[in-house]
């Protein structure tokens, strides 16, 4: 792209606008012009609705504006048929095309990208053979007991938004099936995993793109030993998910192998094998589809130019008119749902690693604010945590809640005349209302200044197809923002510099004669003293 974004006239337009945003604190704001009711959106099942931040009718045009004059959805759908998007212009860079959202091309005849679709359902076929096994007895433990149990081990892309869907979508576990995952190098993470486990029953899915990462092959090794201290031979327990020519691609060690793509980065990864294996094998292979039929909607309504009918275009445009325009460095992704309660963390990485980026993609430096902090946890807990700072505090936080208006389980009960699932969501609203319209009190210690912007995002009920949904709708958002901002949101060289150092202080400490930076050296002396 040309020129600078500052140059635009619709981010000249939000420039002036941005000078008196929307006040939410005057009488009657979030109900003037029918507000409420109309700012709101649908897709894919998922509804946000934003009265609450701090926008108004003509801050929404110019948004829509940006939206068009960058030709956001032109390069999505470019991304979606397999542009090489993955690079730096004039450096040398991973030069990759981008093809998640083809892991869920798979309900059409007409995919995006035909190739890359093709492989997807190649992957599914021997997954869902793999589960036919399981379910049948044909694969079994060493010892001959079916298998119920299975660890994933794997780090960062390979563990967070599996585990999040995982968390999310318990309620929907086959009888007697359960996952757990072994992720830090801490070795007490691993012991208390195994503890919990029988291994003569349980799968060990080793899931690394690379195939080379430290954490992950550090605890294979681990569970291993567990396994061949048991007396079972691991190569019947353990099956690979990783990259086409990985150092992990051995049959001889993997009871079953799966394949991810180049295309298709560790953070975008869950729907492809990388959530998949630990998904069929708990969720069973209906569920699994169900939860890829809801990315597949929601990826297909992020494709919609109005961005009424796009919520990953709208939040992600919410999102810059907050980080750009009002100038705000974090976001907190507050659900009201105990099941989303990994899901922050995966968003973490999602956005932080795809969007912390200070080079455009032509390797210049950029002249605009990038991807904000991103952090939360679930209300109500979050409530009585930090909460606080968010009414009261001197940095203003905007918040993306999350909630549904049925529970999981159903099973609830009418305390004090009201059910758990209407407390929790009343407590959302009340939120929502009380940081946007605050509270005047002469006492300046009960004062709330108002003027805090958020957005909620509701659905029915979080099953599988409510997941999916959800899960494409962020990876959506966080490459529109990437677009808008002009950065490669695919990439994570930032990454490297730390493992590097990790991995010369390894050789130090082997007594490797190693030349590493002195502060380096000095550093560990002082540890060990
Ligand atoms: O799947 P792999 O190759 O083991 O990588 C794990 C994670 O490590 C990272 O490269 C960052 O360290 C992530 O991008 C990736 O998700």
């Amino acid at each position: 792209m040309n020129g600078s974004i500052i140059d635009s006239p619709a981010w000249q337009k939000l420039s002036l606008l941005a000078r008196q945003p929307y006040d939410l604190t005057k009488p009657g704001a979030l109900s003037a012009d029918n507000r409420l009711a109309s700012f709101t959106a649908t897709s894919a099942g998922l509804r946000l609705l934003f009265a609450t931040q701090r926008v108004d009718g003509q801050v929404l045009a110019a948004l829509q504006h940006l939206a068009d004059e960058q030709n956001l959805i032109g390069r999505l759908r470019e991304m979606k048929a397999g542009a090489v998007i993955n690079r730096i212009v004039g450096w040398p860079s991973e030069n990759r095309q981008v093809l998640h959202t083809s892991t869920r091309d798979i309900f059409t005849d007409k995919p995006a990208e035909p190739e890359s679709a093709s492989r997807a359902r190649r992957e599914l076929n021997k997954l869902e053979q793999f589960v036919q096994d399981v379910d049948s007895g044909r694969l079994h433990g060493a010892g001959g007991k079916p298998f119920r149990t299975m660890i994933n081990v794997g780090i960062g892309g390979s563990d967070l938004g599996p585990r999040a869907v995982h968390e999310a979508l318990q309620a929907f576990y086959r009888e007697g099936r359960q996952v757990r995952f072994i992720a830090n190098v801490d070795p007490d993470d691993a012991a208390r995993v195994l503890a919990s486990c029988d291994l003569e029953e349980t799968l060990v899915t080793i899931v690394s793109k690379s195939g080379s990462t430290l954490e992950t092959l550090t605890n294979e090794a681990l569970v291993r030993a567990a396994f061949e201290r048991a007396g079972l031979d691991s190569s019947r327990h353990f099956l690979a998910v990783t990259g086409i020519g990985s150092p992990m691609e051995d049959p001889q060690r993997y009871l079953r192998s799966f394949s991810m793509f180049d295309s298709i980065g560790g953070r975008y990864s869950t729907t492809s094998m990388v959530g998949g294996v630990s998904l069929g094998f708990a969720l069973g292979m209906d569920q699994l589809l169900a939860f890829l039929r809801g990315a597949a909607a929601m990826d297909a309504a992020a494709e919609e130019p109005d961005m009424y009918r796009n919520l990953p275009l709208l939040l992600a445009l919410l999102g810059i008119w907050n980080r750009n325009f009002l100038g705000y460095p974090t976001l907190a992704i507050l659900p009201y749902s105990q099941a989303l309660h990994r899901f922050p963390a995966h968003l973490q990485q999602c956005d932080m690693e795809s969007n912390g980026k200070a080079i455009t993609t032509d390797g210049e430096p950029v002249n605009v604010a990038t991807g904000p902090i991103v952090w939360g946890e679930p209300g109500t807990n979050g409530q009585h945590a930090f909460y606080q700072l968010l009414h009261q505090g001197t940095d203003i936080v905007p918040v993306e809640f999350i909630g549904f208006l049925q529970s999981q389980h159903q099973q609830d009960l009418l305390v004090a005349g009201t059910t758990s699932q209407q407390k929790l969501l009343a407590n959302l609203l009340a939120q929502a209302v009380a940081l946007a319209c605050g509270r005047a009190n002469d006492n300046p210690n009960q004062r709330f200044a108002g003027n805090r912007p958020s957005s909620i995002l509701v659905g029915e009920r979080l099953d599988p197809y409510a997941m999916g949904s959800l899960l494409s709708l962020y990876e959506a958002k966080i490459v529109f923002q990437g677009f808008v901002w002009r950065i490669n949101s695919f990439d994570q060289e930032g990454v490297q510099l730390g493992k590097i150092l990790a991995t010369d202080l390894l050789e130090l400490m082997q007594g490797v004669d190693r030349t590493v930076p002195s502060e380096l050296s000095q550093f560990l002396r002082e540890l060990e003293r």
